[in-house]
Protein backbone atom coordinates (compact mmCIF):
# COMPACT_ATOMS: atom_id res chain seq x y z
CA UNK A 1 0.00 0.00 0.00
CA UNK A 2 1.51 3.22 -1.12
CA UNK A 3 2.34 6.04 1.52
CA UNK A 4 2.10 9.54 0.68
CA UNK A 5 3.58 11.52 3.26
CA UNK A 6 4.59 15.52 3.52
CA UNK A 7 6.84 16.92 6.52
CA UNK A 8 5.25 19.92 8.42
CA UNK A 9 5.56 21.32 11.37
CA UNK A 10 2.49 21.66 14.01
CA UNK A 11 2.41 23.80 17.03
CA UNK A 12 6.27 24.35 16.85
CA UNK A 13 6.81 20.41 16.43
CA UNK A 14 8.05 18.57 13.03
CA UNK A 15 5.21 16.40 12.58
CA UNK A 16 4.49 14.27 9.49
CA UNK A 17 0.96 13.95 7.43
CA UNK A 18 0.55 10.97 5.51
CA UNK A 19 -2.22 8.97 4.17
CA UNK A 20 -2.83 5.74 2.52
CA UNK A 21 -5.77 4.70 0.55
CA UNK A 22 -7.85 4.14 3.48
CA UNK A 23 -6.57 6.39 6.53
CA UNK A 24 -5.11 9.55 6.84
CA UNK A 25 -2.57 9.74 9.98
CA UNK A 26 -0.84 12.61 11.75
CA UNK A 27 2.17 11.75 13.73
CA UNK A 28 4.45 14.23 15.58
CA UNK A 29 8.16 13.61 16.11
CA UNK A 30 7.70 14.27 19.60
CA UNK A 31 5.93 10.93 21.01
CA UNK A 32 5.32 7.52 19.88
CA UNK A 33 1.28 7.96 19.31
CA UNK A 34 -0.23 9.28 16.92
CA UNK A 35 -1.46 12.47 16.79
CA UNK A 36 -5.03 11.38 14.96
CA UNK A 37 -5.86 8.50 12.91
CA UNK A 38 -8.98 8.53 10.82
CA UNK A 39 -10.13 6.73 7.63
CA UNK A 40 -9.98 8.04 4.58
CA UNK A 41 -13.80 8.50 4.22
CA UNK A 42 -13.86 10.66 7.41
CA UNK A 43 -11.92 13.37 5.55
CA UNK A 44 -14.34 17.01 4.56
CA UNK A 45 -11.74 18.77 3.36
CA UNK A 46 -8.13 19.63 2.90
CA UNK A 47 -6.71 23.03 1.63
CA UNK A 48 -4.02 25.15 1.69
CA UNK A 49 -3.70 28.94 2.61
CA UNK A 50 -0.51 31.00 2.03
CA UNK A 51 1.92 28.58 3.67
CA UNK A 52 -0.64 26.58 5.76
CA UNK A 53 -2.19 23.34 4.85
CA UNK A 54 -5.47 22.73 7.15
CA UNK A 55 -7.06 19.19 6.71
CA UNK A 56 -10.83 18.53 8.25
CA UNK A 57 -11.61 15.37 9.71
CA UNK A 58 -14.47 14.15 11.74
CA UNK A 59 -12.99 11.97 14.31
CA UNK A 60 -14.47 9.65 16.90
CA UNK A 61 -14.26 11.13 20.89
CA UNK A 62 -16.34 8.60 22.99
CA UNK A 63 -18.41 6.91 20.36
CA UNK A 64 -19.55 10.66 18.64
CA UNK A 65 -18.29 11.81 15.58
CA UNK A 66 -16.47 14.95 16.18
CA UNK A 67 -15.34 17.78 13.54
CA UNK A 68 -11.55 18.45 13.76
CA UNK A 69 -8.93 20.73 12.28
CA UNK A 70 -5.31 19.79 11.97
CA UNK A 71 -2.86 22.69 10.63
CA UNK A 72 0.80 22.38 9.59
CA UNK A 73 3.48 25.07 8.76
CA UNK A 74 5.14 24.05 5.04
CA UNK A 75 8.38 25.75 4.91
CA UNK A 76 7.70 26.24 1.41
CA UNK A 77 4.60 25.81 -0.47
CA UNK A 78 5.72 23.73 -3.70
CA UNK A 79 4.34 21.42 -5.94
CA UNK A 80 5.07 18.67 -4.08
CA UNK A 81 2.77 20.53 -0.97
CA UNK A 82 0.09 21.19 -3.88
CA UNK A 83 0.03 18.19 -4.97
CA UNK A 84 -0.36 15.97 -1.80
CA UNK A 85 -3.41 18.36 -0.69
CA UNK A 86 -4.83 17.43 -4.36
CA UNK A 87 -4.54 13.68 -3.99
CA UNK A 88 -5.45 13.91 -0.46
CA UNK A 89 -8.82 14.86 -1.82
CA UNK A 90 -9.02 12.96 -4.35
CA UNK A 91 -8.40 9.63 -2.76
CA UNK A 92 -10.78 11.39 -0.33
CA UNK A 93 -13.75 11.53 -2.45
CA UNK A 94 -13.24 8.69 -4.48
CA UNK A 95 -15.84 8.65 -7.20
CA UNK A 96 -17.55 11.61 -5.77
CA UNK A 97 -17.62 15.17 -7.02
CA UNK A 98 -17.08 17.44 -4.06
CA UNK A 99 -18.79 20.90 -2.98
CA UNK A 100 -22.15 19.08 -3.63
CA UNK A 101 -24.84 21.93 -4.36
CA UNK A 102 -28.00 20.92 -1.86
CA UNK A 103 -31.83 21.53 -1.69
CA UNK A 104 -32.43 21.15 2.15
CA UNK A 105 -35.83 20.66 3.63
CA UNK A 106 -36.07 20.91 7.06
CA UNK A 107 -39.55 19.77 8.99
CA UNK A 108 -39.91 21.97 12.53
CA UNK A 109 -42.50 19.47 13.55
CA UNK A 110 -41.22 16.20 12.88
CA UNK A 111 -40.21 13.86 16.20
CA UNK A 112 -38.76 16.24 18.98
CA UNK A 113 -39.18 19.48 17.12
CA UNK A 114 -35.15 19.93 16.64
CA UNK A 115 -34.77 19.98 13.13
CA UNK A 116 -33.42 23.28 12.92
CA UNK A 117 -31.28 22.96 15.83
CA UNK A 118 -29.84 19.42 14.60
CA UNK A 119 -28.61 21.49 11.33
CA UNK A 120 -27.59 24.83 12.42
CA UNK A 121 -25.58 23.41 15.46
CA UNK A 122 -24.39 19.71 13.31
CA UNK A 123 -25.21 20.10 9.28
CA UNK A 124 -24.34 23.56 8.89
CA UNK A 125 -21.04 23.83 9.67
CA UNK A 126 -20.15 20.28 8.06
CA UNK A 127 -21.62 21.72 4.46
CA UNK A 128 -19.47 24.86 5.19
CA UNK A 129 -15.98 23.15 6.14
CA UNK A 130 -16.85 20.86 2.82
CA UNK A 131 -17.56 23.93 0.68
CA UNK A 132 -21.08 23.03 -0.50
CA UNK A 133 -23.57 25.36 -0.68
CA UNK A 134 -27.50 25.18 -0.50
CA UNK A 135 -30.66 26.03 -0.04
CA UNK A 136 -33.05 26.11 3.18
CA UNK A 137 -36.76 25.18 2.86
CA UNK A 138 -38.66 25.01 5.86
CA UNK A 139 -41.92 22.96 5.41
CA UNK A 140 -44.96 24.47 6.57
CA UNK A 141 -47.78 22.28 6.42
CA UNK A 142 -48.49 18.82 6.53
CA UNK A 143 -47.77 17.50 3.12
CA UNK A 144 -45.55 20.46 2.14
CA UNK A 145 -42.80 18.48 0.61
CA UNK A 146 -44.40 16.44 -1.82
CA UNK A 147 -45.24 19.72 -3.37
CA UNK A 148 -41.48 20.67 -2.82
CA UNK A 149 -41.14 17.12 -4.89
CA UNK A 150 -43.85 18.00 -7.38
CA UNK A 151 -41.84 21.80 -8.59
CA UNK A 152 -38.30 20.71 -8.07
CA UNK A 153 -36.30 22.62 -10.53
CA UNK A 154 -34.05 19.59 -12.16
CA UNK A 155 -30.29 20.13 -12.67
CA UNK A 156 -29.70 22.79 -10.09
CA UNK A 157 -29.22 20.28 -6.88
CA UNK A 158 -26.52 17.43 -6.86
CA UNK A 159 -29.03 16.17 -3.75
CA UNK A 160 -31.61 16.70 -1.36
CA UNK A 161 -30.65 16.87 2.09
CA UNK A 162 -33.98 16.01 4.44
CA UNK A 163 -33.71 17.00 8.06
CA UNK A 164 -37.13 14.93 9.38
CA UNK A 165 -38.28 11.65 9.94
CA UNK A 166 -39.30 9.17 7.48
CA UNK A 167 -42.30 10.68 6.62
CA UNK A 168 -40.81 13.82 4.51
CA UNK A 169 -39.55 10.99 2.20
CA UNK A 170 -42.22 9.31 1.78
CA UNK A 171 -43.90 12.54 0.92
CA UNK A 172 -40.68 13.88 -1.48
CA UNK A 173 -40.93 10.46 -3.44
CA UNK A 174 -45.08 11.00 -4.39
CA UNK A 175 -44.14 14.98 -5.13
CA UNK A 176 -41.29 13.13 -7.69
CA UNK A 177 -44.17 10.84 -9.35
CA UNK A 178 -46.08 13.79 -9.91
CA UNK A 179 -43.31 16.11 -11.25
CA UNK A 180 -43.80 17.09 -14.93
CA UNK A 181 -40.67 14.81 -15.91
CA UNK A 182 -40.79 12.22 -12.95
CA UNK A 183 -38.09 9.77 -14.16
CA UNK A 184 -35.35 12.73 -13.64
CA UNK A 185 -37.07 14.05 -10.53
CA UNK A 186 -36.60 10.14 -8.84
CA UNK A 187 -32.72 10.71 -10.21
CA UNK A 188 -32.39 13.17 -7.40
CA UNK A 189 -30.59 11.29 -4.71
CA UNK A 190 -32.01 11.94 -1.10
CA UNK A 191 -30.19 12.05 1.59
CA UNK A 192 -31.59 11.79 5.30
CA UNK A 193 -30.68 13.38 8.41
CA UNK A 194 -31.73 11.82 11.42
CA UNK A 195 -34.53 14.53 12.98
CA UNK A 196 -37.78 12.72 13.78
CA UNK A 197 -39.31 10.03 15.73
CA UNK A 198 -38.92 7.71 12.73
CA UNK A 199 -35.28 7.20 11.30
CA UNK A 200 -35.33 3.87 9.56
CA UNK A 201 -33.77 4.96 6.38
CA UNK A 202 -31.23 6.47 8.16
CA UNK A 203 -30.57 3.18 9.94
CA UNK A 204 -30.72 1.19 6.84
CA UNK A 205 -27.97 3.86 5.20
CA UNK A 206 -25.53 3.71 7.59
CA UNK A 207 -26.18 1.09 10.21
CA UNK A 208 -27.07 0.52 13.71
CA UNK A 209 -24.12 2.28 15.29
CA UNK A 210 -23.85 5.22 13.66
CA UNK A 211 -27.60 5.58 11.77
CA UNK A 212 -29.06 8.06 14.43
CA UNK A 213 -25.46 10.26 14.47
CA UNK A 214 -26.45 12.97 12.57
CA UNK A 215 -22.96 13.71 11.58
CA UNK A 216 -22.74 10.25 10.44
CA UNK A 217 -25.52 11.07 7.90
CA UNK A 218 -24.04 14.57 6.91
CA UNK A 219 -21.31 13.29 5.89
CA UNK A 220 -23.28 10.74 3.78
CA UNK A 221 -24.54 13.51 2.35
CA UNK A 222 -21.53 14.94 1.68
CA UNK A 223 -19.94 11.81 0.13
CA UNK A 224 -22.46 9.33 -0.41
CA UNK A 225 -23.00 8.18 -3.56
CA UNK A 226 -26.32 7.64 -5.75
CA UNK A 227 -27.62 3.84 -5.03
CA UNK A 228 -30.85 3.12 -6.82
CA UNK A 229 -33.30 1.88 -4.54
CA UNK A 230 -36.70 -0.21 -5.32
CA UNK A 231 -39.58 1.80 -4.82
CA UNK A 232 -43.30 0.38 -4.78
CA UNK A 233 -46.55 1.64 -6.94
CA UNK A 234 -49.40 1.13 -4.10
CA UNK A 235 -53.37 0.96 -5.38
CA UNK A 236 -56.22 1.38 -3.72
CA UNK A 237 -59.74 2.51 -5.29
CA UNK A 238 -57.35 3.20 -8.53
CA UNK A 239 -55.69 5.85 -6.56
CA UNK A 240 -51.65 5.25 -7.15
CA UNK A 241 -49.21 6.40 -4.39
CA UNK A 242 -45.87 5.13 -3.97
CA UNK A 243 -43.94 4.02 -0.92
CA UNK A 244 -40.19 3.35 -0.41
CA UNK A 245 -40.12 1.76 3.28
CA UNK A 246 -43.52 -0.53 4.67
CA UNK A 247 -46.53 -1.76 4.04
CA UNK A 248 -48.67 -3.77 7.26
CA UNK A 249 -51.92 -4.90 8.17
CA UNK A 250 -52.71 -6.53 11.42
CA UNK A 251 -50.78 -6.46 15.06
CA UNK A 252 -47.80 -4.26 13.87
CA UNK A 253 -50.12 -2.13 11.90
CA UNK A 254 -51.82 -1.46 15.31
CA UNK A 255 -48.72 -0.96 17.30
CA UNK A 256 -48.04 1.99 14.99
CA UNK A 257 -51.05 3.63 14.20
CA UNK A 258 -53.32 2.28 16.57
CA UNK A 259 -51.30 3.27 19.98
CA UNK A 260 -51.40 6.65 19.35
CA UNK A 261 -53.24 7.20 22.41
CA UNK A 262 -50.37 5.68 24.62
CA UNK A 263 -47.62 8.25 23.54
CA UNK A 264 -46.43 9.30 27.07
CA UNK A 265 -45.13 5.30 26.93
CA UNK A 266 -42.33 6.47 24.72
CA UNK A 267 -41.50 3.30 22.64
CA UNK A 268 -42.48 0.86 25.54
CA UNK A 269 -46.19 1.53 23.34
CA UNK A 270 -44.78 -0.75 20.96
CA UNK A 271 -43.69 -3.76 23.23
CA UNK A 272 -46.82 -2.97 25.72
CA UNK A 273 -49.14 -3.65 22.08
CA UNK A 274 -46.97 -6.56 21.14
CA UNK A 275 -47.63 -8.22 24.31
CA UNK A 276 -51.20 -7.63 25.09
CA UNK A 277 -51.39 -8.68 21.10
CA UNK A 278 -49.73 -11.92 22.19
CA UNK A 279 -51.40 -12.49 25.43
CA UNK A 280 -54.89 -12.18 24.12
CA UNK A 281 -54.28 -14.46 20.50
CA UNK A 282 -55.02 -11.33 18.18
CA UNK A 283 -55.64 -12.80 14.88
CA UNK A 284 -56.69 -11.13 11.15
CA UNK A 285 -58.46 -12.47 8.64
CA UNK A 286 -57.01 -11.18 4.83
CA UNK A 287 -57.34 -12.72 1.67
CA UNK A 288 -53.54 -12.76 0.26
CA UNK A 289 -51.78 -13.15 -2.93
CA UNK A 290 -48.31 -12.94 -3.39
CA UNK A 291 -46.56 -13.51 -6.70
CA UNK A 292 -42.74 -14.15 -5.86
CA UNK A 293 -39.46 -14.69 -6.66
CA UNK A 294 -38.11 -16.27 -3.74
CA UNK A 295 -39.82 -17.85 -0.82
CA UNK A 296 -36.43 -20.63 0.63
CA UNK A 297 -34.85 -18.39 3.30
CA UNK A 298 -31.30 -19.73 3.32
CA UNK A 299 -31.03 -19.08 -0.29
CA UNK A 300 -32.21 -15.44 0.72
CA UNK A 301 -29.33 -14.99 3.03
CA UNK A 302 -27.12 -16.69 0.22
CA UNK A 303 -28.10 -13.57 -2.03
CA UNK A 304 -26.99 -11.10 0.70
CA UNK A 305 -23.97 -12.87 1.56
CA UNK A 306 -23.08 -12.41 -2.19
CA UNK A 307 -24.05 -8.86 -2.48
CA UNK A 308 -21.97 -8.31 0.58
CA UNK A 309 -19.02 -9.86 -0.78
CA UNK A 310 -18.74 -7.16 -3.30
CA UNK A 311 -16.39 -3.91 -2.73
CA UNK A 312 -19.06 -0.55 -2.82
CA UNK A 313 -16.89 0.60 -5.56
CA UNK A 314 -18.38 -2.79 -7.54
CA UNK A 315 -21.55 -2.14 -6.27
CA UNK A 316 -21.86 1.37 -7.32
CA UNK A 317 -20.77 0.17 -11.19
CA UNK A 318 -23.19 -2.12 -11.08
CA UNK A 319 -25.81 0.03 -10.88
CA UNK A 320 -24.92 3.41 -12.03
CA UNK A 321 -26.64 4.51 -15.02
CA UNK A 322 -27.32 8.63 -15.65
CA UNK A 323 -29.44 7.97 -18.61
CA UNK A 324 -33.25 8.16 -18.34
CA UNK A 325 -35.03 5.89 -20.68
CA UNK A 326 -38.61 7.13 -20.50
CA UNK A 327 -39.91 9.98 -18.72
CA UNK A 328 -42.85 8.69 -17.78
CA UNK A 329 -43.81 6.89 -14.65
CA UNK A 330 -43.45 2.94 -15.06
CA UNK A 331 -46.06 1.33 -15.95
CA UNK A 332 -48.17 -1.40 -13.78
CA UNK A 333 -47.18 -5.17 -15.04
CA UNK A 334 -48.65 -7.42 -12.36
CA UNK A 335 -51.67 -5.79 -10.38
CA UNK A 336 -53.77 -6.02 -12.54
CA UNK A 337 -54.88 -8.71 -15.12
CA UNK A 338 -51.65 -11.30 -14.62
CA UNK A 339 -53.32 -14.15 -12.79
CA UNK A 340 -50.41 -16.40 -13.32
CA UNK A 341 -48.01 -17.84 -10.12
CA UNK A 342 -49.52 -16.02 -7.17
CA UNK A 343 -49.40 -17.48 -4.08
CA UNK A 344 -52.71 -17.24 -2.03
CA UNK A 345 -53.70 -17.39 1.59
CA UNK A 346 -56.56 -16.95 3.38
CA UNK A 347 -56.59 -17.97 7.32
CA UNK A 348 -56.18 -15.56 9.52
CA UNK A 349 -52.54 -14.13 10.61
CA UNK A 350 -51.10 -12.10 13.25
CA UNK A 351 -50.06 -9.71 10.71
CA UNK A 352 -48.39 -8.93 7.15
CA UNK A 353 -45.69 -6.84 6.66
CA UNK A 354 -43.83 -5.51 3.44
CA UNK A 355 -40.53 -3.59 3.19
CA UNK A 356 -37.60 -2.44 1.80
CA UNK A 357 -34.38 -2.05 3.70
CA UNK A 358 -33.84 -4.05 6.97
CA UNK A 359 -34.98 -1.76 9.98
CA UNK A 360 -38.12 -0.55 10.34
CA UNK A 361 -36.87 1.00 13.67
CA UNK A 362 -34.44 0.86 15.76
CA UNK A 363 -35.54 -2.48 18.26
CA UNK A 364 -36.38 -4.02 14.55
CA UNK A 365 -34.72 -5.50 12.06
CA UNK A 366 -37.83 -7.04 10.12
CA UNK A 367 -36.54 -7.64 6.35
CA UNK A 368 -32.52 -9.09 7.94
CA UNK A 369 -32.60 -9.95 3.80
CA UNK A 370 -33.60 -6.87 1.99
CA UNK A 371 -31.42 -5.57 -0.84
CA UNK A 372 -31.80 -1.94 -2.23
CA UNK A 373 -32.35 -2.94 -5.99
CA UNK A 374 -33.25 -6.27 -6.63
CA UNK A 375 -36.53 -5.38 -7.66
CA UNK A 376 -38.86 -7.02 -5.69
CA UNK A 377 -40.76 -6.56 -1.52
CA UNK A 378 -39.63 -8.61 0.93
CA UNK A 379 -43.20 -10.06 2.34
CA UNK A 380 -43.55 -11.53 6.04
CA UNK A 381 -46.21 -13.25 6.91
CA UNK A 382 -46.53 -14.03 11.22
CA UNK A 383 -49.42 -16.87 11.45
CA UNK A 384 -51.08 -16.72 14.57
CA UNK A 385 -48.80 -18.50 16.51
CA UNK A 386 -47.77 -19.81 20.12
CA UNK A 387 -47.54 -17.35 22.78
CA UNK A 388 -43.97 -18.58 23.60
CA UNK A 389 -42.90 -18.94 20.07
CA UNK A 390 -43.50 -14.90 19.37
CA UNK A 391 -41.94 -13.96 22.78
CA UNK A 392 -39.17 -15.65 21.83
CA UNK A 393 -38.62 -13.67 19.03
CA UNK A 394 -38.92 -10.69 20.75
CA UNK A 395 -35.55 -11.77 21.96
CA UNK A 396 -32.74 -10.50 19.42
CA UNK A 397 -35.56 -8.52 17.22
CA UNK A 398 -32.78 -5.78 16.91
CA UNK A 399 -30.79 -8.09 15.25
CA UNK A 400 -33.24 -10.03 12.82
CA UNK A 401 -33.91 -12.79 15.36
CA UNK A 402 -37.28 -13.55 14.00
CA UNK A 403 -36.00 -14.54 10.56
CA UNK A 404 -35.69 -18.14 10.90
CA UNK A 405 -39.14 -18.36 12.98
CA UNK A 406 -41.04 -21.10 10.92
CA UNK A 407 -44.38 -19.43 11.75
CA UNK A 408 -43.37 -16.23 9.55
CA UNK A 409 -43.37 -16.84 6.18
CA UNK A 410 -40.87 -14.76 3.93
CA UNK A 411 -41.21 -13.95 0.07
CA UNK A 412 -39.29 -12.00 -2.30
CA UNK A 413 -42.49 -10.03 -4.34
CA UNK A 414 -42.71 -7.93 -7.15
CA UNK A 415 -46.16 -8.08 -6.72
CA UNK A 416 -48.87 -8.50 -3.81
CA UNK A 417 -52.45 -7.98 -3.00
CA UNK A 418 -54.39 -7.65 0.47
CA UNK A 419 -58.09 -7.53 1.00
CA UNK A 420 -58.93 -7.32 4.35
CA UNK A 421 -61.85 -9.20 5.65
CA UNK A 422 -63.15 -7.62 8.30
CA UNK A 423 -64.13 -3.94 8.38
CA UNK A 424 -62.02 -2.35 11.06
CA UNK A 425 -58.48 -1.92 11.47
CA UNK A 426 -55.21 0.17 10.20
CA UNK A 427 -53.41 -0.08 6.86
CA UNK A 428 -49.92 1.87 7.68
CA UNK A 429 -48.06 2.69 4.25
CA UNK A 430 -45.07 4.59 4.92
CA UNK A 431 -46.18 4.79 8.77
CA UNK A 432 -48.86 6.84 7.62
CA UNK A 433 -52.45 5.95 8.11
CA UNK A 434 -54.29 4.50 4.94
CA UNK A 435 -58.03 3.55 4.68
CA UNK A 436 -58.59 -0.29 5.70
CA UNK A 437 -59.39 -1.09 1.97
CA UNK A 438 -58.24 -3.89 -0.21
CA UNK A 439 -54.61 -2.87 -1.85
CA UNK A 440 -52.55 -4.12 -4.34
CA UNK A 441 -48.75 -3.32 -4.55
CA UNK A 442 -46.40 -3.41 -7.48
CA UNK A 443 -42.16 -3.35 -7.03
CA UNK A 444 -40.28 -0.60 -9.41
CA UNK A 445 -36.90 -1.99 -9.46
CA UNK A 446 -34.35 1.00 -8.75
CA UNK A 447 -36.99 3.89 -9.54
CA UNK A 448 -36.07 6.14 -6.49
CA UNK A 449 -32.42 7.23 -5.24
CA UNK A 450 -30.89 7.45 -1.97
CA UNK A 451 -27.25 8.31 -0.94
CA UNK A 452 -25.18 5.80 0.66
CA UNK A 453 -21.73 5.16 1.84
CA UNK A 454 -21.56 1.30 0.91
CA UNK A 455 -23.94 0.78 -2.42
CA UNK A 456 -26.05 -1.59 0.15
CA UNK A 457 -28.19 -1.78 3.21
CA UNK A 458 -25.73 -1.36 6.35
CA UNK A 459 -27.62 -3.70 8.75
CA UNK A 460 -25.20 -6.32 9.65
CA UNK A 461 -27.28 -10.26 9.53
CA UNK A 462 -25.52 -13.50 8.93
CA UNK A 463 -27.14 -15.88 11.33
CA UNK A 464 -27.06 -18.89 10.00
CA UNK A 465 -30.98 -21.33 10.78
CA UNK A 466 -30.56 -22.34 14.53
CA UNK A 467 -30.39 -26.31 13.65
CA UNK A 468 -27.59 -25.12 11.08
N1 LIG B 1 -44.83 22.80 9.58
C1 LIG B 1 -45.45 21.64 9.79
N2 LIG B 1 -46.50 21.55 10.65
C2 LIG B 1 -47.11 20.38 10.88
N3 LIG B 1 -46.78 19.23 10.29
C3 LIG B 1 -45.76 19.25 9.43
C4 LIG B 1 -45.03 20.45 9.14
N4 LIG B 1 -44.05 20.15 8.26
C5 LIG B 1 -44.16 18.83 8.00
N5 LIG B 1 -45.18 18.28 8.70
C6 LIG B 1 -45.59 16.88 8.78
O1 LIG B 1 -44.83 16.23 9.81
C7 LIG B 1 -45.04 14.83 9.66
C8 LIG B 1 -43.94 14.07 10.33
O2 LIG B 1 -42.78 14.09 9.58
P1 LIG B 1 -41.69 12.95 9.68
O3 LIG B 1 -42.27 11.62 9.49
O4 LIG B 1 -40.61 13.33 8.77
O5 LIG B 1 -41.18 13.02 11.16
P2 LIG B 1 -41.39 11.94 12.29
O6 LIG B 1 -41.20 12.63 13.58
O7 LIG B 1 -40.54 10.76 12.05
O8 LIG B 1 -42.83 11.45 12.10
P3 LIG B 1 -43.96 11.17 13.13
O9 LIG B 1 -44.07 12.40 13.98
O10 LIG B 1 -45.11 10.94 12.20
O11 LIG B 1 -43.54 9.95 13.90
C9 LIG B 1 -45.28 14.62 8.18
O12 LIG B 1 -46.55 14.04 8.03
C10 LIG B 1 -45.29 16.04 7.59
O13 LIG B 1 -46.28 16.23 6.60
Amino acid sequence: MKTHKIELVSNGVPTSFSFTDSSFLVQSSDRAKPKLEVPLKRILWAGITGNVIDVHVLAKKHARLVLVKVEGRASDVGEETTQWVEELMRAAYPGVKPQRRFLVIINPAGGPGKANIIFKRKVEPMLRIAHCTYETIFTEYQRHAVQIGTDIALDKYDAILVVSGDGVLHELFNGFAQHAEPRRAFKIPIAPIPAGSGNGTSLNLIGLEEGQDVSAAALNAIKGRPMPVDLCSVLQNEQRSFSFMTQCVGLMADLDLGTEHLRWMGSNRFVYGFLRGIITRKSYPFSIAIKALESDKAKMLDSLRALRSKSPEELFQDTATDEVVDNTLPPLRYVSDDPEGWITMDEPILYMYAGKGPFVSRDLMQFPVSMPNDGVVDVVVQAATSRVGMLKGMDGAEHGAGYWRNSARYYKAVAYRVKPLKSQGYLSIDGEKFPYEEFRVEVHQGLGTLLSPLGRYAAEFDDAPPDA
